[in-house]
């Protein structure tokens, strides 16, 4: 038996396990990294980068069909859509190609096969081609210290399976070669809206069905409901407050259940007692660590914030800590949202937000914003919400064209603790001055709106 030896293995290879194996090389550890599938993980195989690159394509169609706005005459061809996806899939092999480049720089060792708890410091490897999990085994790996970035993969609901054709889940949905004719999206978080965004966008009839009595549930409201009348503007027929939407499920020809995620456990947690928490997801304290001493588990498979950024994040942290033997907390970071409907939304807020009880609101649509007439991109404002007292900006919430890009900024602005935002630090004309704008509404003093009837 072909037995290595290191100071930390990984398992997974998304944005978790990949910036955790980088940063610990970078600190001197000798690493090894285990991946069953791709390197990238959900994120950038079939997740985060697939729908914002179809999200894009379909803005460019609408940016084409614009044209005439600013000048040009343009007529656009039918779209092939299995042209996008094969678009689409050359992007995700550069990108690939790219991170495979910087593990070999870094001179991780990358093994290609599923992981085993075996005891707390070995991982039996398995091979697994095609996919399909064999009882083969290509090597053990010892390590001091493991860090378990194994992500996560669709839930399915009651009286409903995954067929892999009629009835699929979002990673099949972003492979469709073909628009279907219509589609049931079953789930109103974010990956529901982002599909039913870019299919209706493509010209398939949509019905996004919501168990809640809105879409994206714990966002404000306000949010919410913009986007939901955005979505209906497009055509989609949104459903909120329902529980049965199966029922109707015979009416489409493919049915998209988009109802949340499910942990990869099962890497032979009983072997060593690892405890798991609710839905199984495995349990962690601030510091990423799991109930045995030297295994951590970070990003999705702990279930604490189902993103990207902060499993690179949680990562990078963690592999500081077990290098250093540090014990930085990983509670502490301010979170920024973005979903990708069109136009997109984005918040943030400071982490006790809701101590604030004396906050005021101000608010600043886009309809006011030079640059976003400049842009054609008018609908949406910016909501902020500021510490009457110290006038300090708790929180801000965005609807339209690059909210993802200005939350950054909102975030920098809230994570620095900054009293107060001025104009001088903002180029004119930007959207950025929007965040500005509608701070200085909170306070009673925006230059730059129609003042309200007294
Ligand atoms: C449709 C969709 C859109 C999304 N959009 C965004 C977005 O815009 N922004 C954002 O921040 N987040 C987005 N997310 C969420 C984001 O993809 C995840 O939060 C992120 O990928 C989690 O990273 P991770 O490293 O924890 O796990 P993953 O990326 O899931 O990686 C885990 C890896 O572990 C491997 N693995 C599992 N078990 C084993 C084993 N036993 N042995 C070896 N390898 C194993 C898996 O094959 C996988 O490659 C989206 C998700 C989906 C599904
Ligand atoms: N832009 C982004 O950052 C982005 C995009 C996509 C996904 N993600 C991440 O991926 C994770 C998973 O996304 P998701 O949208 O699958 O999960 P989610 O948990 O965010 O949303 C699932 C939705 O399905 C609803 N639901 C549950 N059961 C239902 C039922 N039987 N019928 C109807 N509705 C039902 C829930 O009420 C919820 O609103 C999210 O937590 C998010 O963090 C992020």
């Amino acid at each position: 038996m072909n037995l290595s030896e290191y100071d930390i293995a990984v398992i997974g290879l998304g944005p978790g396990g990949f910036t955790a194996a980088v940063r610990a090389v970078q600190l001197g550890a000798k690493v090894a990294v285990i991946e069953k599938f791709f390197t990238g993980g959900t994120c950038l195989n079939c997740g985060c980068i697939p729908t914002k690159f179809l999200w894009q394509s379909l803005k460019t169609k609408q940016k084409i069909q614009k044209s005439y706005e600013y000048g040009f005459k343009v007529v656009l061809e039918p779209v092939i859509f299995a042209d996008i996806i094969a678009k689409k899939d050359r992007n995700i092999a550069n990108i690939r190609k790219g991170m495979e480049m910087i593990l070999s720089s870094h001179k991780v060792d990358v093994i290609n096969g599923t992981a085993l708890f075996k005891d707390k410091n070995t991982l039996v490897v398995l091979s697994n081609e095609r996919g399909a999990v064999s009882k083969d085994v290509i090597c053990e790996v010892f390590a001091d210290k493991i860090i378990i970035a194994s992500g996560t993969k669709p839930s399915i609901i009651k009286g409903s399976v995954f067929d892999g054709n009629k009835v699929i889940s979002s990673t099949e949905a972003l492979n469709l070669k073909k628009i279907p004719k219509n589609m049931l999206i079953i789930g109103g978080g974010a990956i529901g809206i982002e599909m039913a965004t870019i299919f209706s966008g493509f010209g398939c009839q949509i019905t996004l069905s919501e168990y809640e009595n809105c879409l994206l549930p714990n966002e404000d409201k306000e949010i919410s409901e913009e986007i939901r009348k955005n979505l209906l503007r497009q055509g989609v027929n949104v459903l909120t407050s329902c529980a049965n939407a199966l029922d109707n499920a015979d009416k489409y020809e493919k049915v998209l259940i988009v109802t949340g995620r499910t942990p990869n456990n099962d890497l032979g947690l009983e072997n060593i007692g690892i405890k798991t928490a609710k839905k199984g997801f495995i349990e962690t304290n601030e510091f990423c660590q799991t109930n045995i001493e030297n295994i951590y588990a970070v990003g999705d498979v702990a279930g604490k914030n189902l993103l990207a950024y902060t499993a690179q994040n949680e990562g990078a942290l963690t592999a500081e800590n077990v290098v250093k033997g540090n014990f930085i907390a990983a509670d502490n970071f301010i979170v920024p949202q973005a979903v990708f409907a069109m136009p997109q939304s984005a918040s943030v807020k400071v982490l006790d937000f809701s101590k604030y009880k004396d906050a005021v609101f101000g608010k600043f649509p886009f309809t006011a914003s030079g640059r976003a007439f400049i842009e054609g991109e008018r609908t949406g404002f910016v909501k902020c919400a500021v510490d009457k007292t110290t006038k300090r900006p708790l929180a801000f919430w965005i609807v339209g064209a690059h909210s993802d890009e200005l939350i950054n900024t909102a975030s920098q602005i809230l994570k620095s603790g900054m009293e107060y935002i001025s104009r001088e630090t903002m180029f004119h004309p930007s959207l950025s001055e929007s965040l500005l704008n509608a701070y200085e509404d909170a306070l009673g003093k925006c230059t730059e709106l129609v003042k309200n009837k007294d």
